[in-house]
């Protein structure tokens, strides 16, 4: 992974393809990012992924425009094939269907066809929604094959770096492990001590499990009591993480001091600011504690951190778009004296998932529900009272008991309840109430990049509702958010 910018004659090998991703700007914009030039002549396949396709066009005629209507989610594609074209033509899209479902996020468009390509795939909104070079092994798609909703993607993905880069497929997770504690071991040294961030959520279980294998005794696992975690939240990782896993956790309670900072405070990216720093502060101090209790030194700070966590935070190596600040990443300390072990650092939850099964995590472990550090904070839209944060926290576990009880919880993602700032008339025993409104959200993903919200059946939306609202004091409404990521994202901040 390497910026757009990257200049190719600095680069001290010659890559056998080359992936251009998407990004945020359109390719017409003044100051738009453009890749080198030399990319197209350096005589490897290119593949263009959104932005990438239309920076392949925009280099072969400039002829890229905003779109009249954008598009975002699902679209079906029609894949053209070309029988009677070179052989490399066709490659892309070997061995699929005709018509394939695909994940679009786009505004701009290819106006026309660029000189010497063909047409290798169509939507409905977009007629070039793939193109070929005639002579050269040089793609575009418009659409995301990396997303979770590409149904075909990964083979896709396939097809170029195998059939036409002629990549070996030489990278397995045992490999992955293997290389990863060695990695720990060497920076760590034969004496160092770790302390960890662990929520008890799949990243931060596996990251600890790792570092256990790596290092032993010299890893001190931390969960910290922010104040928004979920029902009994603390007490059951404590148990699992002691008793299942063997790992040596100690619980901080800093929900007094999490609360305390975050009152008054509304917008979302300050929220998230606040609660990264503090956990920064809570784990510098943690790790002054260990060093008087064990008279070691303690240079870093282990945390589950993953590679959407970072694409989402950071503008990371390049022009890319903050979206939202990960407490993990966006939100951490500038004169932070721990160092950072983030192993997960450039996998994706299914990765992840994969990695935990191999350590041998217990599987009710390893598919949890992701949750967020800075936690039912980001639920609660407005400001963060410990009031507000146990109406969600309230409704939130009853959400979630009813999907467990419902037998879906393997199949939903993840779930959640937030409150929202806004109050509706309700009538309760002849009463009227004028209280608080509940937003439930579902969805399915495995990478958690794109996400399709769930389709509950109206018994089951029923029942939710009705318990919520009769359980639930000063709530007396609950909708269902059926927006798709993107446009939305899984997270209300
Ligand atoms: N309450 C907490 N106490 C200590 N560390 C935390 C806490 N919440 C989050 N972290 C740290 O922040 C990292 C990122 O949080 P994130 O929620 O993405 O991962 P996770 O909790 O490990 O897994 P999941 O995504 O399944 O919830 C965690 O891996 C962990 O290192
Ligand atoms: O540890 C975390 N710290 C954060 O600051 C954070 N923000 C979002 N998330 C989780 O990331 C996934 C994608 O969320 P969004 O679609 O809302 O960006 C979802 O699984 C979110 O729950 C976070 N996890
Ligand atoms: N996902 C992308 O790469 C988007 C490209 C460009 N910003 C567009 O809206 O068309
Ligand atoms: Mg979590």
């Amino acid at each position: 992974m390497l910026p757009c910018t990257q200049k190719l004659s600095q680069l001290s090998w010659k890559p056998k393809g080359v992936i251009l991703s998407g990004g945020p700007y359109s390719v017409y914009d003044a100051d738009a990012p453009h890749v080198d030039p030399a990319v197209f002549e350096l005589d490897v396949p290119v593949l263009g992924v959104c932005y990438g396709l239309q920076e392949i066009a925009w280099n072969h005629g400039k002829n890229v425009s905003a779109g009249e209507r954008k598009e975002y989610g699902h679209a079906v594609l029609n894949v053209t094939r070309h029988t009677d074209a070179a052989p490399h033509v066709d490659v892309l899209f070997s061995g699929l269907d005709a018509s394939l479902e695909v994940w679009m996020s786009h505004g701009d468009k290819l106006a026309s066809l660029p000189p010497n390509f063909v047409t290798i795939a169509t939507t409905a909104n977009a007629p070039f929604a793939g193109i070929a070079h005639k002579d050269r092994k040089l793609y575009g798609i418009q659409f995301h094959p990396e997303v979770t909703h590409t149904a075909k993607g990964k083979a896709i993905i396939e097809n170029f770096a195998v059939k036409l880069c002629q990549c070996r497929q030489n990278w397995t997770m045992e490999r992955f492990v293997d290389t990863e504690i060695e990695r720990i071991r060497a920076v760590v040294g034969p004496t160092g001590q770790v302390i960890g961030a662990v929520s008890g959520g799949v990243d931060s279980t596996v990251a600890a499990k790792l570092m256990k294998e790596a290092i032993g005794d010299r890893f001190h696992a931390i969960l910290v009591d922010n104040g928004v975690m979920r029902l009994n939240e603390c007490e059951i990782v404590h148990e699992t993480l002691t008793k299942g896993l063997n790992i040596n956790l100690t619980v901080v309670d800093a929900s007094e001091e999490f609360l305390g900072k975050l009152k008054g405070v509304t917008d979302p990216e300050v929220k998230r600011k606040i609660i990264g720093n503090t956990f920064i502060e809570v784990f510098q101090r943690e790790a002054e504690r260990v060093v008087k209790e064990s008279g070691g030194a303690v240079d870093f700070l282990l945390q589950g951190t993953l590679y959407p966590d970072v694409i989402e935070s950071i503008s990371f190596k390049g022009p890319s778009a903050t979206i939202k600040t990960h407490h993990n990443v966006g939100g951490l300390l500038e004169n932070m004296k721990l160092k950072l072990i983030e192993p997960l650092r450039e996998l994706f939850k299914d990765e992840v998932r994969v990695l935990g099964t191999n350590l041998g995590i217990p599987e009710d472990l390893v598919w949890r529900h992701p949750f967020p550090g800075p936690g039912i904070a980001i639920r609660v839209i407005g400001e963060v009272t410990p009031e507000q944060v146990a109406i969600a926290r309230k409704a939130d576990h009853i959400f979630i008991e009813e999907i467990k009880a419902a037998g879906l919880y393997r199949e939903i993602s993840q779930a959640y309840a937030a409150l929202l700032p806004v109050k509706a008339v309700g009538v309760m025993g002849d009463k009227r109430v004028h209280d608080q409104v509940i937003a439930l959200r579902a969805v399915q993903t495995t990478d958690y990049m794109t996400a399709d919200w769930y389709d509950f059946d109206g018994k089951f939306m029923r029942k939710v509702a009705g318990r919520i609202v009769n359980e639930v004091d000063g709530v007396c409404r609950v909708l269902y958010d059926v927006t798709q990521k993107p446009p939305g994202t899984i997270e209300f901040q």
